[in-house]
Protein backbone atom coordinates (compact mmCIF):
# COMPACT_ATOMS: atom_id res chain seq x y z
CA UNK A 1 0.00 0.00 0.00
CA UNK A 2 1.60 3.36 -0.80
CA UNK A 3 0.10 6.76 0.41
CA UNK A 4 -3.16 7.78 1.31
CA UNK A 5 -5.33 8.45 -1.25
CA UNK A 6 -5.91 11.77 -2.03
CA UNK A 7 -10.04 11.53 -2.39
CA UNK A 8 -11.52 15.15 -2.01
CA UNK A 9 -11.33 14.98 1.88
CA UNK A 10 -12.16 11.59 1.85
CA UNK A 11 -8.86 10.36 3.48
CA UNK A 12 -6.99 12.02 5.84
CA UNK A 13 -7.77 15.69 5.37
CA UNK A 14 -4.16 18.12 4.54
CA UNK A 15 -2.05 17.39 8.30
CA UNK A 16 -2.28 20.28 10.82
CA UNK A 17 0.45 22.77 9.72
CA UNK A 18 3.39 23.69 11.93
CA UNK A 19 3.18 26.70 14.20
CA UNK A 20 4.86 30.25 12.52
CA UNK A 21 7.62 31.85 14.10
CA UNK A 22 6.61 31.63 17.20
CA UNK A 23 2.66 31.98 16.64
CA UNK A 24 0.91 29.17 18.90
CA UNK A 25 -1.29 27.54 16.36
CA UNK A 26 -4.90 27.84 17.04
CA UNK A 27 -7.65 25.96 15.69
CA UNK A 28 -11.25 26.86 15.23
CA UNK A 29 -13.77 24.19 14.20
CA UNK A 30 -17.24 24.26 11.94
CA UNK A 31 -19.26 21.93 9.44
CA UNK A 32 -17.18 21.61 6.22
CA UNK A 33 -19.95 22.44 3.23
CA UNK A 34 -18.09 22.78 0.34
CA UNK A 35 -14.31 21.49 -0.16
CA UNK A 36 -11.05 22.90 -0.92
CA UNK A 37 -7.80 24.45 1.36
CA UNK A 38 -7.05 28.43 1.58
CA UNK A 39 -4.92 30.40 2.89
CA UNK A 40 -5.19 34.53 3.09
CA UNK A 41 -6.11 36.88 5.13
CA UNK A 42 -9.16 37.25 7.36
CA UNK A 43 -12.16 39.89 6.08
CA UNK A 44 -15.05 40.12 8.45
CA UNK A 45 -17.95 41.43 7.27
CA UNK A 46 -20.74 42.96 9.46
CA UNK A 47 -23.97 44.62 8.96
CA UNK A 48 -23.84 48.21 9.23
CA UNK A 49 -24.93 49.53 12.84
CA UNK A 50 -28.58 50.42 12.70
CA UNK A 51 -29.76 53.52 13.09
CA UNK A 52 -31.59 54.96 16.63
CA UNK A 53 -34.57 52.89 16.79
CA UNK A 54 -36.57 56.55 17.74
CA UNK A 55 -36.78 59.99 15.61
CA UNK A 56 -38.60 63.30 15.93
CA UNK A 57 -42.26 62.10 14.83
CA UNK A 58 -42.41 63.43 11.12
CA UNK A 59 -44.33 66.22 10.55
CA UNK A 60 -48.14 65.65 9.46
CA UNK A 61 -47.41 67.64 6.16
CA UNK A 62 -44.57 65.40 5.26
CA UNK A 63 -46.01 62.28 5.40
CA UNK A 64 -47.06 61.29 2.17
CA UNK A 65 -44.09 62.44 1.23
CA UNK A 66 -42.24 59.88 3.89
CA UNK A 67 -44.32 57.03 2.25
CA UNK A 68 -43.35 57.80 -1.45
CA UNK A 69 -39.87 57.65 -0.53
CA UNK A 70 -40.11 54.76 1.45
CA UNK A 71 -41.77 53.09 -1.94
CA UNK A 72 -38.99 54.31 -4.28
CA UNK A 73 -36.49 53.00 -2.27
CA UNK A 74 -38.30 49.45 -1.52
CA UNK A 75 -38.75 49.31 -5.76
CA UNK A 76 -35.21 50.29 -6.17
CA UNK A 77 -33.66 47.65 -3.87
CA UNK A 78 -36.47 45.02 -5.85
CA UNK A 79 -35.27 46.10 -8.97
CA UNK A 80 -31.40 45.68 -8.17
CA UNK A 81 -31.87 42.24 -7.00
CA UNK A 82 -33.80 41.22 -9.59
CA UNK A 83 -31.11 42.96 -12.32
CA UNK A 84 -28.91 40.59 -10.67
CA UNK A 85 -31.35 37.69 -10.51
CA UNK A 86 -31.44 38.00 -14.35
CA UNK A 87 -27.74 38.13 -15.04
CA UNK A 88 -27.26 34.82 -13.08
CA UNK A 89 -28.02 31.37 -13.38
CA UNK A 90 -29.49 28.17 -10.98
CA UNK A 91 -29.61 28.50 -7.43
CA UNK A 92 -28.06 31.78 -7.46
CA UNK A 93 -30.69 33.65 -9.36
CA UNK A 94 -33.72 32.14 -7.36
CA UNK A 95 -32.12 33.07 -4.03
CA UNK A 96 -31.96 36.88 -5.27
CA UNK A 97 -35.29 37.13 -7.07
CA UNK A 98 -36.75 35.71 -3.59
CA UNK A 99 -35.11 38.14 -1.69
CA UNK A 100 -36.32 40.65 -4.09
CA UNK A 101 -39.93 39.44 -3.73
CA UNK A 102 -39.09 40.14 0.11
CA UNK A 103 -38.70 43.95 -0.89
CA UNK A 104 -42.15 44.27 -2.56
CA UNK A 105 -43.96 41.94 -0.13
CA UNK A 106 -47.27 44.04 0.18
CA UNK A 107 -47.84 43.49 3.96
CA UNK A 108 -44.27 44.79 4.90
CA UNK A 109 -44.83 47.46 2.91
CA UNK A 110 -48.36 48.18 3.88
CA UNK A 111 -47.01 47.89 7.94
CA UNK A 112 -43.93 50.34 7.10
CA UNK A 113 -46.15 52.50 5.07
CA UNK A 114 -48.95 52.89 8.35
CA UNK A 115 -45.78 53.44 10.42
CA UNK A 116 -45.21 56.66 8.11
CA UNK A 117 -48.49 58.10 8.25
CA UNK A 118 -48.92 58.05 11.65
CA UNK A 119 -45.59 59.90 12.19
CA UNK A 120 -42.87 57.48 12.04
CA UNK A 121 -40.08 59.10 9.93
CA UNK A 122 -39.34 56.56 7.19
CA UNK A 123 -36.01 54.63 8.33
CA UNK A 124 -37.66 53.74 11.92
CA UNK A 125 -41.02 52.66 10.26
CA UNK A 126 -38.73 50.54 8.06
CA UNK A 127 -37.06 48.88 11.13
CA UNK A 128 -40.45 48.71 12.90
CA UNK A 129 -42.22 46.75 10.14
CA UNK A 130 -38.76 44.61 9.46
CA UNK A 131 -38.58 43.63 13.29
CA UNK A 132 -42.03 42.96 13.60
CA UNK A 133 -42.22 40.46 10.24
CA UNK A 134 -39.02 39.20 11.85
CA UNK A 135 -40.92 38.14 14.81
CA UNK A 136 -43.70 36.54 12.67
CA UNK A 137 -40.95 34.79 10.66
CA UNK A 138 -39.10 33.24 13.52
CA UNK A 139 -42.34 31.53 15.61
CA UNK A 140 -42.88 30.07 12.21
CA UNK A 141 -39.65 28.61 12.25
CA UNK A 142 -38.35 26.40 9.52
CA UNK A 143 -37.28 28.68 6.07
CA UNK A 144 -39.16 31.65 7.35
CA UNK A 145 -36.64 31.61 10.08
CA UNK A 146 -34.04 31.48 7.50
CA UNK A 147 -35.73 34.68 5.81
CA UNK A 148 -35.19 36.85 8.89
CA UNK A 149 -31.52 37.41 7.19
CA UNK A 150 -33.12 38.04 3.83
CA UNK A 151 -35.47 40.55 4.78
CA UNK A 152 -33.34 42.17 7.36
CA UNK A 153 -30.55 42.35 4.45
CA UNK A 154 -33.73 44.00 2.58
CA UNK A 155 -34.06 46.70 5.40
CA UNK A 156 -30.84 47.55 4.97
CA UNK A 157 -30.71 48.10 1.86
CA UNK A 158 -33.79 50.29 1.79
CA UNK A 159 -32.51 52.55 4.45
CA UNK A 160 -29.41 52.86 2.67
CA UNK A 161 -31.11 53.76 -0.01
CA UNK A 162 -33.37 56.39 2.27
CA UNK A 163 -30.00 58.05 3.82
CA UNK A 164 -28.63 58.30 -0.03
CA UNK A 165 -25.59 55.94 1.88
CA UNK A 166 -24.75 53.12 -0.86
CA UNK A 167 -25.91 50.28 -0.22
CA UNK A 168 -24.65 47.44 2.60
CA UNK A 169 -22.09 44.52 1.43
CA UNK A 170 -19.19 42.62 1.08
CA UNK A 171 -15.68 44.28 1.31
CA UNK A 172 -14.55 44.96 -1.58
CA UNK A 173 -10.73 44.01 -0.85
CA UNK A 174 -9.47 43.86 -4.52
CA UNK A 175 -7.00 41.45 -3.12
CA UNK A 176 -7.41 37.34 -2.22
CA UNK A 177 -9.54 36.62 1.51
CA UNK A 178 -11.01 34.51 3.56
CA UNK A 179 -14.47 36.09 4.20
CA UNK A 180 -15.44 35.36 7.78
CA UNK A 181 -19.24 36.60 8.81
CA UNK A 182 -21.80 35.83 11.70
CA UNK A 183 -23.88 34.92 9.13
CA UNK A 184 -24.72 35.89 5.33
CA UNK A 185 -27.20 36.78 3.30
CA UNK A 186 -27.74 34.70 0.35
CA UNK A 187 -27.79 37.76 -1.85
CA UNK A 188 -24.35 39.23 -0.25
CA UNK A 189 -23.16 35.02 -0.62
CA UNK A 190 -24.15 35.54 -4.37
CA UNK A 191 -22.44 38.45 -4.95
CA UNK A 192 -18.82 36.87 -4.27
CA UNK A 193 -16.05 36.04 -6.61
CA UNK A 194 -14.39 33.24 -6.40
CA UNK A 195 -11.12 35.29 -7.19
CA UNK A 196 -11.11 37.16 -4.31
CA UNK A 197 -12.98 35.35 -2.01
CA UNK A 198 -11.00 32.21 -1.76
CA UNK A 199 -13.31 31.07 1.07
CA UNK A 200 -16.24 31.88 3.61
CA UNK A 201 -16.53 30.93 7.06
CA UNK A 202 -19.42 31.56 8.91
CA UNK A 203 -20.40 31.43 12.89
CA UNK A 204 -24.13 30.21 12.07
CA UNK A 205 -26.22 28.80 8.88
CA UNK A 206 -26.74 24.78 8.20
CA UNK A 207 -25.03 22.76 5.28
CA UNK A 208 -28.56 22.90 3.39
CA UNK A 209 -28.54 26.61 3.67
CA UNK A 210 -28.73 28.55 0.86
CA UNK A 211 -25.24 30.50 1.41
CA UNK A 212 -24.07 26.72 1.62
CA UNK A 213 -25.57 26.18 -1.55
CA UNK A 214 -24.90 29.28 -3.18
CA UNK A 215 -21.29 28.38 -2.14
CA UNK A 216 -21.29 25.24 -3.70
CA UNK A 217 -22.89 26.50 -7.06
CA UNK A 218 -19.97 29.01 -6.53
CA UNK A 219 -16.93 26.73 -5.83
CA UNK A 220 -15.95 28.60 -2.96
CA UNK A 221 -14.77 26.32 0.06
CA UNK A 222 -17.04 27.35 3.25
CA UNK A 223 -17.18 25.91 6.18
CA UNK A 224 -20.44 26.89 8.43
CA UNK A 225 -21.43 26.80 12.37
CA UNK A 226 -18.03 27.66 13.60
CA UNK A 227 -18.93 28.88 16.81
CA UNK A 228 -15.71 30.25 17.81
CA UNK A 229 -15.20 32.23 14.84
CA UNK A 230 -14.99 35.56 16.32
CA UNK A 231 -11.75 34.24 17.68
CA UNK A 232 -10.44 35.00 14.67
CA UNK A 233 -9.37 39.00 14.20
CA UNK A 234 -9.21 40.51 11.40
CA UNK A 235 -6.48 40.54 9.11
CA UNK A 236 -4.65 37.25 10.23
CA UNK A 237 -3.76 35.30 7.70
CA UNK A 238 -5.99 31.86 7.85
CA UNK A 239 -5.58 28.50 7.02
CA UNK A 240 -8.86 26.90 5.84
CA UNK A 241 -9.22 23.31 5.48
CA UNK A 242 -12.96 23.01 4.68
CA UNK A 243 -12.34 19.08 3.87
CA UNK A 244 -11.97 18.75 7.64
CA UNK A 245 -14.27 21.95 8.51
CA UNK A 246 -11.05 24.01 10.34
CA UNK A 247 -9.46 27.30 10.12
CA UNK A 248 -6.05 27.39 11.62
CA UNK A 249 -4.34 30.79 12.75
CA UNK A 250 -0.50 31.05 13.34
CA UNK A 251 0.61 28.72 10.19
CA UNK A 252 3.67 29.14 8.73
CA UNK A 253 3.39 30.37 5.21
CA UNK A 254 5.73 28.09 3.85
CA UNK A 255 3.62 25.33 5.32
CA UNK A 256 -0.06 26.73 4.08
CA UNK A 257 1.14 27.50 0.90
CA UNK A 258 2.12 23.82 0.25
CA UNK A 259 -1.09 22.51 1.78
CA UNK A 260 -3.02 25.19 -0.95
CA UNK A 261 -1.04 23.98 -3.72
CA UNK A 262 -1.80 20.20 -3.16
CA UNK A 263 -5.56 21.55 -2.84
CA UNK A 264 -4.38 23.18 -6.62
CA UNK A 265 -3.70 19.92 -7.49
CA UNK A 266 -6.83 18.23 -6.89
CA UNK A 267 -8.67 20.90 -8.36
CA UNK A 268 -6.67 20.90 -11.41
CA UNK A 269 -7.24 16.88 -11.69
CA UNK A 270 -11.27 18.13 -11.42
CA UNK A 271 -11.19 20.62 -14.09
CA UNK A 272 -9.38 17.60 -16.49
CA UNK A 273 -11.97 15.07 -15.45
CA UNK A 274 -14.56 13.77 -17.91
CA UNK A 275 -17.57 11.44 -18.00
CA UNK A 276 -18.93 9.29 -17.77
CA UNK A 277 -18.79 8.71 -14.14
CA UNK A 278 -17.30 5.34 -13.08
CA UNK A 279 -15.12 3.76 -10.39
CA UNK A 280 -11.56 3.18 -10.97
CA UNK A 281 -12.24 -0.14 -11.87
CA UNK A 282 -14.99 0.72 -14.18
CA UNK A 283 -17.91 0.45 -12.29
CA UNK A 284 -20.78 2.86 -14.06
CA UNK A 285 -22.33 5.69 -11.34
CA UNK A 286 -24.92 7.86 -13.39
CA UNK A 287 -23.95 11.73 -12.45
CA UNK A 288 -27.17 13.60 -12.95
CA UNK A 289 -27.31 17.37 -12.15
CA UNK A 290 -30.56 19.18 -10.29
CA UNK A 291 -32.36 22.10 -12.17
CA UNK A 292 -34.79 23.85 -12.16
CA UNK A 293 -35.55 25.74 -15.85
CA UNK A 294 -34.48 25.66 -19.27
CA UNK A 295 -31.35 27.71 -18.48
CA UNK A 296 -29.54 25.77 -16.03
CA UNK A 297 -30.42 22.43 -18.26
CA UNK A 298 -28.69 24.47 -21.44
CA UNK A 299 -25.87 24.73 -18.84
CA UNK A 300 -25.50 21.23 -16.99
CA UNK A 301 -25.73 19.67 -20.87
CA UNK A 302 -22.60 21.76 -21.77
CA UNK A 303 -20.67 20.35 -18.81
CA UNK A 304 -20.45 16.60 -17.75
CA UNK A 305 -23.86 15.70 -16.42
CA UNK A 306 -25.40 12.50 -17.85
CA UNK A 307 -28.80 13.53 -17.37
CA UNK A 308 -31.12 15.29 -14.97
CA UNK A 309 -31.75 13.60 -11.93
CA UNK A 310 -33.85 16.23 -10.09
CA UNK A 311 -36.17 18.86 -12.50
CA UNK A 312 -37.32 20.95 -9.48
CA UNK A 313 -40.45 22.28 -11.29
CA UNK A 314 -41.83 24.65 -8.53
CA UNK A 315 -40.22 27.60 -10.12
CA UNK A 316 -42.83 28.71 -12.30
CA UNK A 317 -45.29 28.24 -9.80
CA UNK A 318 -43.62 30.96 -7.16
CA UNK A 319 -44.59 33.78 -8.01
CA UNK A 320 -47.96 33.47 -9.16
CA UNK A 321 -51.34 33.70 -7.59
CA UNK A 322 -53.04 31.25 -9.81
CA UNK A 323 -52.33 28.24 -11.26
CA UNK A 324 -50.32 27.92 -14.44
CA UNK A 325 -51.84 26.68 -17.42
CA UNK A 326 -50.79 23.43 -18.79
CA UNK A 327 -49.64 24.97 -22.06
CA UNK A 328 -47.56 27.34 -20.40
CA UNK A 329 -46.54 24.56 -17.74
CA UNK A 330 -45.39 22.31 -20.57
CA UNK A 331 -43.62 25.00 -22.76
CA UNK A 332 -41.21 25.50 -19.44
CA UNK A 333 -40.69 21.77 -19.32
CA UNK A 334 -40.13 21.42 -22.98
CA UNK A 335 -36.60 23.23 -22.94
CA UNK A 336 -35.59 20.88 -19.62
CA UNK A 337 -36.17 17.73 -22.56
CA UNK A 338 -34.92 19.61 -25.38
CA UNK A 339 -31.05 20.17 -23.50
CA UNK A 340 -31.04 15.97 -23.40
CA UNK A 341 -32.59 14.88 -26.13
CA UNK A 342 -31.33 11.44 -25.62
CA UNK A 343 -30.99 11.45 -22.30
CA UNK A 344 -32.69 10.93 -18.86
CA UNK A 345 -34.96 13.58 -17.20
CA UNK A 346 -36.17 12.92 -13.88
CA UNK A 347 -39.10 15.18 -13.05
CA UNK A 348 -40.61 16.15 -9.41
CA UNK A 349 -43.92 17.34 -9.70
CA UNK A 350 -44.41 20.38 -7.52
CA UNK A 351 -43.15 20.03 -4.37
CA UNK A 352 -45.10 22.97 -2.63
CA UNK A 353 -45.32 24.03 1.10
CA UNK A 354 -42.82 24.35 3.94
CA UNK A 355 -40.14 26.51 2.34
CA UNK A 356 -41.62 26.11 -1.19
CA UNK A 357 -45.07 28.46 -0.88
CA UNK A 358 -47.19 28.09 -3.48
CA UNK A 359 -50.05 30.88 -2.67
CA UNK A 360 -52.55 28.80 -4.26
CA UNK A 361 -51.54 25.54 -3.54
CA UNK A 362 -50.55 25.77 0.16
CA UNK A 363 -51.82 26.48 3.39
CA UNK A 364 -50.87 30.23 4.49
CA UNK A 365 -50.93 29.42 8.06
CA UNK A 366 -50.11 26.02 9.90
CA UNK A 367 -48.16 25.47 12.97
CA UNK A 368 -45.10 22.89 11.48
CA UNK A 369 -45.51 23.51 7.75
CA UNK A 370 -42.33 21.64 7.16
CA UNK A 371 -44.59 18.39 9.01
CA UNK A 372 -47.86 19.95 6.92
CA UNK A 373 -49.57 20.29 3.91
CA UNK A 374 -46.66 19.99 1.50
CA UNK A 375 -45.18 18.28 -1.33
CA UNK A 376 -48.09 15.12 -2.89
CA UNK A 377 -49.67 16.39 0.45
CA UNK A 378 -51.33 19.26 -1.74
CA UNK A 379 -53.46 17.69 -3.82
CA UNK A 380 -55.85 17.04 -1.20
CA UNK A 381 -57.04 20.49 -1.37
CA UNK A 382 -56.63 20.93 -5.03
CA UNK A 383 -56.39 17.22 -6.81
CA UNK A 384 -56.46 18.96 -10.57
CA UNK A 385 -53.10 20.80 -9.95
CA UNK A 386 -51.20 17.44 -10.04
CA UNK A 387 -53.27 16.40 -12.96
CA UNK A 388 -52.40 19.33 -14.73
CA UNK A 389 -48.79 19.08 -14.11
CA UNK A 390 -48.83 15.16 -15.06
CA UNK A 391 -50.70 16.40 -18.66
CA UNK A 392 -47.90 19.51 -19.00
CA UNK A 393 -45.10 16.41 -18.61
CA UNK A 394 -47.05 14.53 -20.95
CA UNK A 395 -47.55 17.41 -23.29
CA UNK A 396 -43.80 18.13 -23.34
CA UNK A 397 -42.47 14.67 -23.60
CA UNK A 398 -44.32 13.90 -26.39
CA UNK A 399 -42.22 16.92 -27.77
CA UNK A 400 -38.85 15.29 -27.07
CA UNK A 401 -39.69 11.78 -27.97
CA UNK A 402 -36.16 10.90 -27.58
CA UNK A 403 -35.83 12.22 -24.30
CA UNK A 404 -36.15 8.99 -21.25
CA UNK A 405 -38.44 11.32 -18.87
CA UNK A 406 -39.31 9.93 -15.64
CA UNK A 407 -41.29 11.22 -13.00
CA UNK A 408 -41.19 11.39 -9.28
CA UNK A 409 -43.46 12.50 -6.16
CA UNK A 410 -42.07 14.37 -3.29
CA UNK A 411 -43.07 13.66 0.21
CA UNK A 412 -44.50 10.29 -0.18
CA UNK A 413 -45.11 8.66 3.00
CA UNK A 414 -48.10 6.17 2.43
CA UNK A 415 -48.12 3.28 -0.04
CA UNK A 416 -51.99 3.98 -1.35
CA UNK A 417 -50.16 7.08 -2.24
CA UNK A 418 -47.55 5.54 -3.70
CA UNK A 419 -49.85 3.71 -6.02
CA UNK A 420 -52.16 6.61 -6.62
CA UNK A 421 -49.34 8.36 -8.19
CA UNK A 422 -48.28 5.60 -10.14
CA UNK A 423 -51.54 4.79 -11.75
CA UNK A 424 -51.58 8.59 -12.76
CA UNK A 425 -48.31 8.53 -14.22
CA UNK A 426 -48.30 5.35 -16.23
CA UNK A 427 -52.01 6.22 -17.63
CA UNK A 428 -49.66 9.12 -19.45
CA UNK A 429 -46.83 6.10 -20.61
CA UNK A 430 -43.67 7.52 -18.25
CA UNK A 431 -41.71 6.10 -16.16
CA UNK A 432 -43.01 6.63 -12.21
CA UNK A 433 -41.10 6.84 -9.01
CA UNK A 434 -40.82 8.32 -5.20
CA UNK A 435 -38.85 10.38 -3.53
CA UNK A 436 -37.64 9.06 -0.62
CA UNK A 437 -37.28 12.03 2.26
CA UNK A 438 -39.20 10.25 4.69
CA UNK A 439 -38.35 7.82 7.23
CA UNK A 440 -41.75 6.08 6.74
CA UNK A 441 -41.24 4.97 3.11
CA UNK A 442 -37.34 4.21 3.83
CA UNK A 443 -38.32 1.78 6.19
CA UNK A 444 -41.11 0.33 4.32
CA UNK A 445 -38.52 0.43 1.31
CA UNK A 446 -39.67 -2.90 -0.47
CA UNK A 447 -43.38 -2.01 -0.48
CA UNK A 448 -42.83 1.22 -1.93
CA UNK A 449 -40.46 -0.79 -4.72
CA UNK A 450 -43.57 -2.85 -5.58
CA UNK A 451 -45.64 0.37 -6.49
CA UNK A 452 -43.32 2.49 -8.75
CA UNK A 453 -40.14 1.58 -10.93
CA UNK A 454 -37.34 3.69 -9.40
CA UNK A 455 -37.26 6.10 -6.56
CA UNK A 456 -34.75 9.01 -5.19
CA UNK A 457 -33.33 9.93 -2.08
CA UNK A 458 -33.87 13.35 -1.06
CA UNK A 459 -31.26 13.56 1.49
CA UNK A 460 -31.52 17.25 2.45
CA UNK A 461 -35.53 16.76 3.76
CA UNK A 462 -34.39 12.55 4.86
CA UNK A 463 -32.27 14.13 7.06
CA UNK A 464 -34.78 16.58 7.88
CA UNK A 465 -36.99 14.28 9.20
CA UNK A 466 -34.84 11.63 10.84
CA UNK A 467 -32.95 13.63 13.04
CA UNK A 468 -36.17 15.58 13.34
CA UNK A 469 -33.84 18.76 13.01
CA UNK A 470 -35.14 21.79 10.64
CA UNK A 471 -32.76 21.93 7.77
CA UNK A 472 -33.03 25.63 7.40
CA UNK A 473 -31.82 26.15 11.47
CA UNK A 474 -28.81 28.09 11.31
CA UNK A 475 -28.21 26.11 14.79
CA UNK A 476 -28.77 22.98 14.23
CA UNK A 477 -26.00 21.95 11.47
CA UNK A 478 -24.42 19.16 13.59
CA UNK A 479 -27.92 17.53 13.05
CA UNK A 480 -28.91 18.07 9.54
CA UNK A 481 -25.39 16.53 8.55
CA UNK A 482 -26.92 13.61 6.20
CA UNK A 483 -23.34 11.96 7.50
CA UNK A 484 -25.63 11.14 10.82
CA UNK A 485 -25.45 7.47 11.00
CA UNK A 486 -29.05 7.02 11.34
CA UNK A 487 -29.22 8.88 7.54
CA UNK A 488 -26.75 6.55 6.64
CA UNK A 489 -28.48 3.48 7.72
CA UNK A 490 -32.12 4.36 6.12
CA UNK A 491 -29.79 5.33 2.74
CA UNK A 492 -28.18 2.25 2.65
CA UNK A 493 -31.67 0.08 3.30
CA UNK A 494 -33.24 1.91 0.71
CA UNK A 495 -30.28 0.81 -1.99
CA UNK A 496 -30.65 -2.67 -0.33
CA UNK A 497 -34.33 -2.93 -1.32
CA UNK A 498 -33.58 -1.42 -4.49
CA UNK A 499 -30.92 -3.93 -5.41
CA UNK A 500 -33.04 -6.96 -4.19
CA UNK A 501 -35.79 -5.57 -6.59
CA UNK A 502 -33.42 -4.72 -9.50
CA UNK A 503 -34.49 -0.76 -9.48
CA UNK A 504 -32.70 2.01 -9.80
CA UNK A 505 -32.28 4.19 -6.89
CA UNK A 506 -30.78 7.31 -6.85
CA UNK A 507 -29.56 10.31 -4.55
CA UNK A 508 -30.92 13.95 -5.16
CA UNK A 509 -29.89 15.95 -2.21
CA UNK A 510 -26.62 17.87 -1.15
CA UNK A 511 -25.12 14.75 -0.21
CA UNK A 512 -24.69 13.37 -3.65
CA UNK A 513 -22.20 16.63 -4.22
CA UNK A 514 -20.33 15.63 -1.08
CA UNK A 515 -17.00 13.44 -2.91
CA UNK A 516 -16.37 11.49 -0.20
CA UNK A 517 -20.05 10.43 0.74
CA UNK A 518 -20.57 9.91 -2.71
CA UNK A 519 -17.64 7.26 -3.03
CA UNK A 520 -19.95 5.65 -0.12
CA UNK A 521 -23.31 5.92 -1.80
CA UNK A 522 -21.72 4.24 -4.55
CA UNK A 523 -20.34 1.18 -2.19
CA UNK A 524 -23.87 1.38 -0.96
CA UNK A 525 -25.43 0.34 -4.12
CA UNK A 526 -26.86 3.66 -4.77
CA UNK A 527 -26.88 3.98 -8.84
CA UNK A 528 -27.06 7.47 -9.93
CA UNK A 529 -25.96 10.82 -8.04
CA UNK A 530 -27.79 13.94 -8.62
CA UNK A 531 -26.45 17.12 -7.88
CA UNK A 532 -25.56 20.82 -9.09
CA UNK A 533 -23.69 20.99 -12.57
CA UNK A 534 -21.04 22.54 -10.91
CA UNK A 535 -20.49 19.26 -8.14
CA UNK A 536 -20.54 16.67 -10.98
CA UNK A 537 -16.75 17.10 -11.70
CA UNK A 538 -15.46 17.32 -8.55
CA UNK A 539 -17.78 13.78 -7.70
CA UNK A 540 -16.59 12.23 -10.88
CA UNK A 541 -13.02 12.63 -10.30
CA UNK A 542 -12.83 11.15 -6.70
CA UNK A 543 -14.78 8.18 -7.91
CA UNK A 544 -12.06 8.08 -10.66
CA UNK A 545 -9.96 7.34 -8.06
CA UNK A 546 -11.41 4.58 -6.06
CA UNK A 547 -12.39 1.18 -6.63
CA UNK A 548 -16.07 -0.30 -5.85
CA UNK A 549 -14.28 -2.33 -3.25
CA UNK A 550 -13.05 0.25 -1.68
CA UNK A 551 -16.48 2.15 -1.65
CA UNK A 552 -18.13 -1.18 -0.29
CA UNK A 553 -15.36 -1.45 2.64
CA UNK A 554 -16.14 2.80 3.20
CA UNK A 555 -20.03 2.08 3.28
CA UNK A 556 -19.49 -1.05 5.45
CA UNK A 557 -17.10 0.87 7.93
CA UNK A 558 -19.79 3.82 8.67
CA UNK A 559 -22.25 1.14 10.15
CA UNK A 560 -22.23 1.82 13.55
CA UNK A 561 -20.43 5.13 13.79
CA UNK A 562 -21.30 7.01 16.81
CA UNK A 563 -22.16 10.52 15.08
CA UNK A 564 -21.32 12.31 11.55
CA UNK A 565 -18.19 13.03 12.50
CA UNK A 566 -17.13 9.66 13.43
CA UNK A 567 -19.20 7.99 10.34
CA UNK A 568 -16.66 11.10 8.19
CA UNK A 569 -13.30 9.59 10.11
CA UNK A 570 -14.73 5.76 9.43
CA UNK A 571 -15.13 6.33 5.59
CA UNK A 572 -11.76 8.28 5.36
CA UNK A 573 -9.47 5.36 7.46
CA UNK A 574 -11.68 2.80 5.61
CA UNK A 575 -10.43 4.10 1.91
CA UNK A 576 -6.58 4.50 3.58
CA UNK A 577 -6.59 1.40 5.03
CA UNK A 578 -8.32 -0.21 1.98
CA UNK A 579 -6.04 -3.46 0.76
CA UNK A 580 -4.95 -1.80 -2.46
CA UNK A 581 -4.58 1.58 -3.80
CA UNK A 582 -7.09 2.34 -6.47
CA UNK A 583 -5.31 2.65 -9.71
CA UNK A 584 -5.13 6.70 -10.24
CA UNK A 585 -6.00 8.80 -13.44
CA UNK A 586 -3.19 11.37 -13.03
C1 LIG B 1 -33.58 17.08 -3.14
C2 LIG B 1 -34.35 17.38 -2.13
O1 LIG B 1 -35.40 18.20 -2.26
P1 LIG B 1 -35.40 19.79 -2.00
O2 LIG B 1 -35.72 20.41 -3.31
O3 LIG B 1 -36.48 19.96 -0.99
O4 LIG B 1 -34.04 20.14 -1.48
C3 LIG B 1 -34.07 16.85 -0.79
O5 LIG B 1 -34.91 17.02 0.10
O6 LIG B 1 -32.99 16.27 -0.62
Amino acid sequence: MTDSIDLTGATTPPSAPEAGSGDATRVVYGTPVVPGVAWAPAAWTRRPPLPPETAPELPEDQREQGVADFERAAAEVADGLNARAEAATGHVAEVLAVTASLATDRAWKREAAGRIRRGTPPVQATMAATEKFVELFQKAGGLMEERTTDLRDVRDRVIAHLTGEPEPGIPVTGHPVVLLADDLSPADTAGLDPVNYVAIATQVGGPTSHTSIIARQLGIPCIVAARELAEIPEGAPVLVNAHEGSLTLGVDEAAARALVADDADRVARIRAWRGPGRTADGVSMQLLANVQDGAGAVAAAGGQAEGIGLFRTELLFLNTQVEPSVDSQAGSYAPVFAAFPSQKVVVRTLDAGSDKPVPFATLSEEFNPALGVRGIRTTGQNPDLLVHQLDAVAQAAALQPGTDVWVMAPMISTIPEARWFAGLVRERGLRVGIMIEVPAAAILIDQFLAEVDFVSIGTNDLTQYTMAADRMSPHLAEYTDPWQPAVLSLIARTAEGGMEAGKPVGVCGEAAADPLLACVLTGMGITSLSMAASAIPAVGAQLARVTIEQCRAAAAAVVGAEDAGDARNRARSAFETAPEEAPRQD
